[in-house]
């Protein structure tokens, strides 16, 4: 048993402890006269079960009002109390069976008590228990990420708007998604805080700016990420773009019509092309020289952000501790590029320079490392999703052979008119762009959704309102194969961008592929570039078919949403074309 020596050892206050002490063992005295004079009722009410379970009420009611309650400070709060009282417990030299008694067993009723509260107020009692979805996914937030997890979120969404029928499902206990156009404007565009969601983004301690939470933060680097994407820049970017493709048709042409795992081919090309955009260097994948692991690192990392990124109270705990496994992969990848990138200084061009600089407006930058190395794992990452956007189409004109022709003669038309295939020259030609478009829409690597939290005021929708706090987004793939926005949603049909069939596209508002406000996607024009000039010049060059040995059903299993879309292979054939 420890003595008062042992208190001391920590610099507790001895009177204090002391007398909180005597207390607990008057108490202790008292509950025992009690129960020897009165053993069968009276026994009952005033068991230390019944305080357990009235501080479990006490606690739980003191929380609820609480939008985001930190799970660190509920633990430690929760810690200290049960150290100093079962300290105190054995200070007044309580035996065994006395601390099983007035410890033990009644922090097990006041765990059962909490967990009762937590299940019947999130099921019952929560302001958003009146919209429908999976009591699985009221109950717990796990719901959500083992969907991320296992990539099917989206996906299992969509199905979910449809069996309820409904334009707002619960898909978490405070998370809401909203498959309403009407809604993107007032959701988006009031600058709301981003949801807890993004927390689990952190690499390695820091946020980018896709993941920060502060408007201040938000606001500064985005400007820095701006000066990244003007006119100027672009079109450096558009030279480095057109050598990377080149490298690609060299690529492509050797293969002499044979089967490709076109998912490979590209997202080894993405990554190159990436990795010279950010760093200014290439990361040698392609020609074998980098590391050859870093494609299958950043699947990696998206699987585990898919499952543990979602589970908000799992990072912050786990944040105490050594980074995991994927996350450090990922990240030291990325790290040594932009560690070569740095001893390089100002002989670079790329978009690393830009955020290196400070903000004009503030004079702030981006000065810790980590900081800055989240930041350009983003811009590999959004490198990544571009290459996926870029697969999907390939797969789609494999498929839909009159999509194909029908670009290929515009494309050609275009060369035969006297134009080239510069990123400028192609940017305006409508069928290309309708094609495009409807990769983005039905394929879009970013399928799940922006989070955001609604003010304490709640947001009156009209024929619904958003209750104060909760999390909301509109989730992307369900919005955007909407048969009210885009009758004959699952088709794809380029025509609709076009004049020809411009009745399919019945309301703009739901095309969000590259997000809404003040978050939305800062390299739109870079990801646009990137895929306009692949796809005219692969589809100029070539006949695209579907391999022998292509699978339907494995390509759709292997689709994955993890947040971001990761693929399977994708086995294609590329036969030069006699133009
Ligand atoms: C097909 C390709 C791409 C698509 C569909 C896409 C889409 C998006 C979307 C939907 C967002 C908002 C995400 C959110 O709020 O959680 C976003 C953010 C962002 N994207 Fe892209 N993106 C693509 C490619 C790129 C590329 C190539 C870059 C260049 C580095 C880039 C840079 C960014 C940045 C910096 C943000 C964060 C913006 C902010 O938080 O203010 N994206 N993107």
């Amino acid at each position: 048993m420890p003595s008062t020596d042992f208190w001391e050892y920590f610099e507790f206050n001895h009177v204090i402890m002391a007398k909180v002490a005597n207390g607990i063992q008057s108490f202790v005295n008292l509950f025992g006269d009690y129960q020897a004079r009165n053993p069968d009722s009276a026994a009952r009410a005033t068991s230390p079960h019944t305080a357990a379970i009235v501080i479990g009420i006490i606690s739980c009611l003191a929380l609820a009002p609480v939008p985001e309650p930190s799970t660190i400070e509920v633990l430690f709060g929760y810690g200290i109390l049960n150290f100093v009282y079962l300290g105190t417990l054995l200070m007044v030299q309580a035996d065994y069976s006395t601390i099983l008694e007035y410890w033990l067993l009644p922090n097990l009723t006041y765990l059962v008590t909490c967990t009762i509260i937590t299940v019947v107020g999130r099921l019952l009692l929560s302001s958003l228990s009146t919209f429908p979805g999976p009591k699985r996914a009221a109950l717990s937030n796990y719901w959500m990420a083992t969907k991320l997890g296992n990539g099917t979120f989206s996906k299992t969404v969509k199905g979910l708007h449809k069996k309820y029928n409904a334009a707002v499902i619960r898909t978490g206990p405070n998370e809401l998604s909203v498959n309403d156009a009407e809604a993107i404007v007032k959701i988006y565009g009031e600058n709301y805080q981003r949801g807890p969601f993004y927390e689990g983004g952190k690499m390695r301690g820091a946020t980018s700016i896709r993941e920060t939470r502060s408007h201040y933060h938000h606001t500064i680097w985005r400007r820095i990420w701006d000066a990244a994407f003007i006119p100027t820049e672009l079109k450096y970017y558009a030279g480095e773009t057109d050598i990377a493709i080149f490298g690609l048709l060299k690529l492509l042409k050797k293969q002499n019509g044979e089967e490709v795992n076109c998912t490979k081919v590209i997202d080894e090309f993405a990554l190159d092309l990436t990795a010279q955009l950010t760093f200014g260097e290439d990361a040698g994948i392609q020609d074998g020289t980098g590391d050859e692991d870093y494609v299958g690192a950043i699947k990696r990392y998206l699987q585990w952000l898919g499952f543990y990124g979602t589970m908000r109270n799992l990072v912050q705990i786990l944040g105490y501790f050594r980074e995991r496994k994927p996350v450090n992969d990922f990240c030291r990848k990325g790290e040594r590029l932009l560690i070569d990138r740095q001893k390089r200084g100002a002989s670079s061009r790329d978009i690393t320079s830009h955020l290196l600089e400070k903000d004009e407006e503030t004079g702030r930058k981006f000065t810790v490392p980590r900081q800055l190395a989240a930041n350009t794992h983003l811009s590999i990452l959004m490198g990544a999703a571009t290459g996926t956007t870029i697969t999907q189409t390939l797969r789609t004109l494999a498929k839909q052979k009159d999509v194909q022709k029908k670009l290929q003669s515009e494309i050609d038309a275009h060369v035969r008119s006297g134009g080239d295939l510069s990123v400028d020259s192609i940017k305006s030609l409508p069928y290309l762009n309708g094609v495009i478009n409807e990769a983005l829409r039905l394929h879009n690597p970013l399928p799940t959704g922006v989070h955001v939290t609604i003010p304490a005021t709640g947001l009156d929708m009209g024929i619904y309102k958003l209750p104060a706090h909760a999390q909301v987004y509109i989730p992307v793939l369900t919005i955007m194969t909407n048969e009210k926005y885009f009758p004959q949603a699952e088709a794809f049909i380029p025509e609709r961008w076009t004049d020809e069939k411009a009745e399919l596209v019945a309301d703009k508002r739901a095309f969000i592929p590259w997000g809404y406000g003040t978050h939305a996607c800062a390299g739109k024009q870079l990801a646009l570039n990137e895929m306009r000039a692949t796809i005219a010049r692969v589809v100029r060059e070539f006949e695209i078919e579907l391999g022998q040995t292509n699978d339907d059903k494995k390509w759709e299993s292997k689709w994955k949403d993890y947040s971001m879309v990761t693929l399977g292979e994708c086995m294609l054939k590329f036969k030069s074309r006699k133009v």
